[in-house]
Order: structure tokens, then sequence, then C-alpha cells
């Protein structure tokens, strides 16, 4: 057998390891759609009519209590007639749509079952848009409660054209993808972005107060269940129209920003959005240095660019964006040297921040906030998206949008209204996923990490004790480049040759040029590199759609990390992916936040598969961390894997040394070597003649 066909094999689509409640939720990594219509990517064929029980997401709203589903198929039924039978009938709003429904009542009742039963949770965070001195004024106990919401969900991607009017354009690109059945945070954040009346308000709230289309939002959402399609599509959808009802008196000018923490996830949502966007004549498109965006009083149409095409001979080609997407450093400094202008994103109305809680990290948080604060817009609306939110994050969310607020009325005289702000939660709040299996692995020392990665790497050799063996491809995390680099090399010759030998494993970092990069990421996603040994920069976002597993060689810093880490496996829900941690006595005293991590989704497991959870006694036994501590562990890590720590404490840094020879056999080398090179450079002594001397000691 092709030993490369063997080893990818892919994680398979099970739902039988999943209880029925939970087998076709995409929070809980069950949502694989493609997996149960494995039609992807077959033209025409990911069509539904609503009337198909079979389809995943009719199956999905089906699968409550007898009868509870039946008003949303009506309306995925009417919508569909509608729009088979006349061009004009069928865009309909969604209030239209509901109005034609027998019982809006029961249809509301409905859309807060389906919420519930997803785990989506949606509330309202300033229902009285209250002013800044208001609210400062105002006792915890004055403060208006937040309101939970319940907009009706959208039960199939087929429905966004009849019910949003998106274009036939990007419906069509959707479907193209394979994209049938909405998962749970598309389901419910695409009608709230979607909807231009707001209609999902409580009426008592609504209208006045929600001032322009749109909302800002905070959203919540696992990893790999599909946030990039819910932010892309409303933004694909509000650029076109604002391109063809030219309300911004449009000329080219860029319309949407999304900021991501990485140039490969970068990349990623721009291939994305390239598929979506393909003939409706939006562009999207990776700023790059050197770039310039066009201007609005621009009169040289000649000169600009295809967007596609970014410039990287220093010529400074004027490029069209309708929607752009860069790191919130490159941005930050093509604003701060002026290559870029405020004026230039006077038509951006939206701003993305994709892995929100890292971009407002203070890592990024200077270069995010700068970004935002040169977008005067008075219609910007922001939302954030990750897997992983602090309530920090969200407190300085409504600080800078109050402090933007302030800053448009007061110092641009601009009458500008506050924005509902929504915030949507998807699932357990900061969990991993469950879908996979998670181990941790203790192996003692450096040396016992090298062993148990090797048995991974050779499956036919797995102990019992590693769990079960893990097939390329898979992801090694280090916590530093250096590590990383040591790593790769001391498994360089660990495949054999007849396997494909050293082209099959591969680092990734960040010093690397990208070029470099780029070329690693198409050989993984191709299937070349088996294994790809890398730090923290691709544990956000990247969707490699075939991974197996991820074996954190090094902790992760942060619980966070862990959950988005192991979250580059079992994506889109499917299930099989394993996620090794392996640690060391010295990551004894910071293990509690990936314990307690793992122990929240083996939870999960064994309420939805009866798996064992096994792992109590460790949580029980490991020490916590004060505040400050954690803080320090997440910037720094362990600091005998660091250059400083090396410094600090050589032996102990000595010890952290990622080699598979013990400490024994280097000292004894050391020996000998320093012995050779002793002899070699031990000079004859010599009396002034010349002659040699026999050397007798010292008294
Ligand atoms: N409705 C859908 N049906 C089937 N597959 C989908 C759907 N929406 C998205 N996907 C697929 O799910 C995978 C993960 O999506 P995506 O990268 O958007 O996840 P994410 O939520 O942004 O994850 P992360 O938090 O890791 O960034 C992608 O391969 C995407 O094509």
């Amino acid at each position: 057998m092709d030993p490369l066909k063997l080893l990818s094999r892919a994680t398979k689509p099970s739902k039988s390891r999943l209880p029925a409640g939970l087998s076709n939720s995409p929070s809980q990594g069950a949502q694989a759609s493609k997996d149960v219509n494995p039609r992807k990517r077959k033209r025409g064929e990911g069509v539904t009519d609503g009337s198909n029980d079979n389809v995943f997401g009719l199956e999905f709203f089906h699968h409550n209590a007898a009868g509870a589903s039946q008003p949303f198929r009506n309306a995925s039924r009417q919508s569909k007639v509608s729009q088979d039978g006349s061009e004009g009938l069928a865009a309909k709003p969604e209030t239209a749509l509901s109005a034609e429904l027998p019982n809006s009542t029961t249809l509301d009742g409905e859309a807060k079952a389906v919420l519930n039963r997803h785990k989506v949770k949606i509330t309202w965070l300033n229902p009285g848009v209250l002013s800044q001195k208001d609210s400062r004024n105002c006792s915890a106990k004055r403060k208006p409660a937040k309101p939970a919401l319940y907009p009706h969900p959208l039960h199939s991607i087929g429905d966004l054209q009849p019910r949003f009017d998106i274009s036939r354009k990007l419906a069509s690109n959707l479907d193209e993808q394979g994209y049938v059945a909405p998962t749970e945070v598309q389901l419910a954040t695409l009608p709230l972005l979607l909807d231009r009346t707001d209609s999902f308000l409580p009426r008592s709230l609504d209208a006045t107060e929600s001032g322009p289309y749109g909302l800002d939002m905070l959203t919540v959402a696992p990893t790999g269940s599909g946030k990039t399609l819910a932010f892309l599509v409303p933004l694909v959808h509000k650029a076109r129209h604002q391109r063809r009802t030219k309300v911004v008196g449009d000329n080219g000018q860029a319309k949407a920003i999304i900021l991501a923490p990485t140039k490969e996830l970068v990349s990623q949502i721009v291939n994305e959005g390239r598929k979506l966007t393909q003939g409706t004549g939006v562009r999207v498109v990776q700023l790059r240095k050197g770039m310039r965006l066009i201007a609005r009083n621009d009169s040289d149409r000649g000169t600009v660019a295809a967007a596609a095409d970014a410039p990287s001979s220093g010529v400074r080609t004027i490029v069209r964006a309708d929607i752009l997407v860069s790191t919130p450093g490159l941005l930050h400094a093509m604003l701060r040297d002026d290559e870029i202008s405020s004026a230039d994103l006077v038509n951006v109305s939206s701003l993305i921040l994709d892995e929100a809680d890292v971009l407002l990290d203070p890592l990024f948080r200077e270069q995010t906030l700068s970004t935002w604060d040169n977008l005067n817009n008075p219609e910007l609306r922001v939302s954030l998206w990750s897997a992983t939110m602090g309530s920090n994050i969200e407190e300085l969310t409504r600080s800078t949008l109050e402090r933007r607020l302030k800053r448009l009325r007061e110092q641009h005289g601009l009458q500008v209204e506050e924005a509902p702000l929504i915030r949507v939660v998807v699932g357990l709040k900061d969990s991993a996923v469950s879908n996979v299996q998670h181990r941790l692995v203790y192996a003692a020392t450096e040396q016992g990490k090298l062993m148990a990665l090797r048995q991974l790497l050779h499956p036919t050799s797995t102990s019992k004790d590693i769990g079960p063996s893990l097939l390329p491809p898979f992801l090694v995390f280090t916590q530093t480049i250096e590590r990383a680099i040591a790593l790769h090399s001391e498994l360089l010759y660990d495949i054999p040759a007849e396997a494909g030998g050293i082209s099959r494993i591969a680092v990734l970092h960040a010093d690397l040029s990208d070029t470099a990069r780029d070329s690693v990421m198409t050989r993984f996603r191709k299937g070349e590199i088996w294994v790809l040994i890398t730090t923290d920069l691709l544990s956000r976002g990247v969707d490699f759609r075939g991974v197996n597993g991820v074996v954190n060689y090094d902790i992760p810093t942060s619980s966070a990390a862990y959950v988005h880490r192991v979250g580059r496996t079992g994506r889109a829900g499917r299930v099989g992916g394993v996620a090794v941690t392996l640690y060391s006595r010295e990551d004894m005293p910071y293990m509690k936040h990936v314990a307690n991590v793992v122990a929240i989704a083996q939870k999960q497991q064994v309420r939805a598969d009866g798996g064992v959870d096994n792992q109590q006694w460790l949580l029980d036994t490991l020490p916590k961390l004060s505040k400050q501590e954690k803080e320090k562990f997440k910037k720094g890590g362990i600091e005998s894997r660091t250059a400083r720590g090396k410094d600090a404490d050589p032996k102990s840094a000595r010890r952290a040394r990622i080699s598979s020879k013990s400490g024994y056999v280097r000292r004894a080398e050391n020996n000998r070597r320093s012995a050779i090179i002793g002899n070699r450079q031990r000079a004859p002594l010599t009396v002034d003649g010349g002659d040699e001397i026999d050397f007798v000691g010292f008294d």
C-alpha cells in the first residue's frame, strides 16, 4: 500500500461517537455537513429546497422535540417557493417572511428553543444605550438588565438569498463551495449581521436606539466552527450593496478591514474571501508593503492595479480593495508612515478583529487600537471573533467604542449614534474542542519527552500509556523558535527514506522568510509534509483540513493557548483527532491551567460517548498559580527554555536542551573532546637553544 496514503489518512467523520443530542451540534464538534453530505465541491448538488429532511441543517432542527421544527421548515419551503416562482418575490427580508407565517409567537418560541438547544446565547450588552456619564453615575443595581435575544436562526445556507437578499452570485459561490447547513455560529450570527431592520431587537427597545444599519458584536465560538464564513458573508454582501447603490459615493475605496494576528491567517482569509467574491465585483485584498490604496480623489484610474496582484517590485501601484485584510502591525506601520492615511479609509464601515483576544492582548493592542482610531466613518461597525475571550476584552471593547464615539462627536462634530452591542456565545465559553481525544502524558525529563514523541511518530512502537497513536499529518508545538529548530534537527531522520525521509518533516516559525513560510504552508496543506514543528505562530485560526493530531511538546502558556493549539485538529466537526500534551517535572507547577481545560473537554466527552475521565487525580494534586505568576508564565513560559533562562540558570537550561543524548553521555563526550583538543594544543617545552626538555611537574 502507498505509505503516503496510509499515513496521511484524515480523521474520519463519525456520528456514532457522539450521543444523539450532540451528534448534530457544531459547537460540540460534530457539525460536519461536508462529511455528512460528502458532496462538497460538486457543483449544484448542495442546494437545499427546505423540504429535504436529510439535509443537515434541517435534520438538526428536526432532532428536537416532536414537531418543534415545523414552522422553520414551513418558512424554508415558503421562501424557496417564492424564489422559484418569481425573481421579484424571492428577495424577502426576514420580517416580511415572518409576517407570512401563521403564528409569530410560535416562531419566537421556536427560535428560542433552537438557540437554547444549540447552546447559543445572545445578549444585548447596551440595551439602554447609556451615555458615558449616565453609566458612570449608575450603581450596579440601577444598570438595566442585559436582555437575551432570540433572532430567528438561519436554517440553511440556501436561505440566505431569499431571506436576506444576498446576491445570486454570492449564493452560488457558497453553493459551489458545498456549504449546505450553517454551523451554530453561522445560524445565530448571520441573521444578526444581515438583517437590515434589526428586527430581532425587542420591540420596546429597537428602532430609534439602534441607529443606522448594523451592530457591534462580540462572538465567542469554538475553534473550527466556521467563524470565517460568518463574518465574510455579511462583509461581501454589504460591500457589494455599497458598490451597487453607491451609497458612499463609491470610487473603489476600502469598505471593510479585517485584522488577523499572523500572515498565514491573513492569507487564508483572503483565499476564503476570494472564493466567495468570484464574479461579485467585490475585491478582497491582502495588504502588502508598498501598496497604495485608492484615495477619494484618485483621478488616475488607469494606474489602478488588479487587486489580486499585489505589488512586490517596489513600484507603488494603486490598488482597489473593497475588503482589506492585514496584520495589525503592517497596517499600523503604513498608517504611521503615511503610506496610508485615514482619508483613504474614510469609507470603511466594518472592522473585523479575527482572534480578537490576541489582537487586544498587550502584544498587538497598541497597533490594533491605533487602526481602530484611524477609522472615522460615523457608521463604522466593529465585530470581534475568537474561540476564547476574557471579560477584559469585553471591557476594552466597550471603553474603546465609547471613547471613539466621544471623539467623533466632540472633535469632528459628527452626529453619531451608538450602535447596539451584542455578545454571542456558542457552547461552553473558552473550552477546548471535545470531539478530539485529549491526553496528558508525563515524561519526567526533556529526554523523556523526546522519547515519547518518537513513540508517537512510530505508531508500531507506541506504548499504550501515551494513548491513541497519532497518524500524520500532525503539528508539534514548542515554546520558542530555537526549540522548534532544535527539535526539527533532532527528528529530521526519523522518517524512513522510503516514506519520503527528511522532506516529510518541516519547521515553520517567524524567523523564516515569507517565501519559505508560504512554501511550508503549501506543502503541509498538500499533504507533502507530515510532521510540522512550529511555535504558537500557527496556533491561531489556521485551518488545515486533515490534521489528525496536535502534540504540545512544550506546554502552552495559558488555557486559551491550549484551546487554540488543539483546535487545529477536530475542525468542522471531524472526530478521531488526538491532542497530546507532554510534560516534565519542570512543567508541574504550571500544569493546572492545561489540566483544567482538558478536564472540561473530557467531561464533555464522558457525557457524549461514555469515555473515561481518568485524570481527576492530576487536577487535584497540581498546585494553583497566583494571578501574577499566571501572567508571568503567560509572557515568558518556562524560563529555562528561553535565551534569558540560559544566562540566569545555565544548569537548568542545559537540562532543558532538546537532545536525545543523556547528560552523562554528553559529559563523557565533552571530556573526550576537551582531552583531544588539549593534547593537540600542548606544545613541547623548550629551552633557549630550542632543545626539548622533559617537564617534571610543579613543586
Ligand atoms: N457551514 C459549513 N458547513 C461545512 N463546513 C463549514 C461550514 N462553515 C465552515 N466550514 C468549514 O469549517 C472549517 C473551519 O472553519 P473556520 O476556519 O472558519 O473556523 P473558525 O471558527 O474560524 O476556527 P478558529 O477559531 O480556529 O479560527 C473550514 O474548513 C470551513 O471550510
